[in-house]
């Protein structure tokens, strides 16, 4: 065959190498390299402080890394940042909202500032509101907002310019059930029409149910990655993570909690 006729595979949606951040003495991300495939519904466990939100937000451009290199599609997140972000929404954890706006002007100036043209973004508006349920909070102040609500507002802004890749941290905390299946809904119909999910989550049976693919982290190294089927390995997720990650601890010591 001539070289002509020899495509090459498509970019990963989002490709690390050696991506690395230290705070004082903290090694909170330890040189890891991590290939997420275009069209996965990708899971990034591991224990609390492991690294996930450091990773995440070096993968996203929100804090710079000390060593390593991050690319959306092919695109250098730090060298390229507004053409690899302009493909990119992101649900964050921690970060401030501007939370003095009502939630559908939240979301109406998301659109605007990533350049949308006003009809759509207010169709668009509307409709997030609607399937996130959020429709009679929708002129309230998102400070008023419960924590749920929050989450699902920010959800809103990461949707509207209808991203290639969806970078959620921790996207089903505090999401009341009804709302956690519509957003799963919403997810999995956005990886089945090409777009590619990256989310974090404690909660491994939701994991192993939603997600394609998984990967493991503890204390800022990389210890699993591939298909849910390749690192649960016939076990459930949760064992295999628990068997991973280590540290079941035991509840000796604590007899004074014992009321009878
Ligand atoms: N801004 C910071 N300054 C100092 N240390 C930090 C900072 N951000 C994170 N760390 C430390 O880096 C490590 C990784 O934290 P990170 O928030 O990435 O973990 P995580 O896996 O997201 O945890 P969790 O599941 O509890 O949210 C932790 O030890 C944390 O204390």
């Amino acid at each position: 065959m001539s070289s002509e006729h020899v495509t090459s595979p498509p970019a990963p949606a989002l490709s690390i190498r050696g991506l690395g951040k230290r705070f004082g003495d903290k090694i909170a991300v330890n040189g890891i390299s991590l290939d997420v495939p275009s069209g996965s519904f990708f899971g990034l466990v591991g224990p609390n402080g492991a690294g996930k939100t450091t990773t995440l937000s070096m993968a996203t451009g929100l804090l710079r890394p000390d060593a390593g290199t991050v690319a959306i599609h092919g695109v250098d997140v730090w060298s390229e940042p507004l053409k690899a972000k302009s493909s990119l929404g992101v649900l964050a954890d921690g970060v401030r909202l501007f939370d003095r706006l009502s939630g559908r002007q939240l979301v109406t100036y998301s659109g605007l500032l990533r350049g949308m043209d006003r009809e759509t973004v207010a169709t668009r508006t509307e409709d997030l509101l609607r399937v996130l349920d959020l429709q009679e909070a929708a002129d309230k102040l998102v400070v008023d907002y419960s924590a749920g609500m929050t989450k699902k507002i920010a959800l809103a802004t990461a949707l509207i310019h209808s991203p290639r890749v969806l970078v959620l941290d921790e996207p089903f905390e505090a999401v009341d059930p009804v709302s956690a299946a519509n957003i799963r809904d919403i997810l999995s119909d956005y990886v089945g029409h090409g777009g590619t999910v990256i989310v974090s989550s404690h909660v491994m049976d939701l994991v192993q149910r939603m997600c394609t693919h998984v990967a493991v982290i503890a204390g800022g190294n990389l210890l699993a990655a591939g298909t849910v089927d390749e690192v649960r390995a016939g076990e459930s997720l949760e064992d295999r993570f628990v068997s991973l990650v280590g540290g079941r601890g035991t509840n000796e010591g604590l007899s004074w909690l014992h009321t009878s």
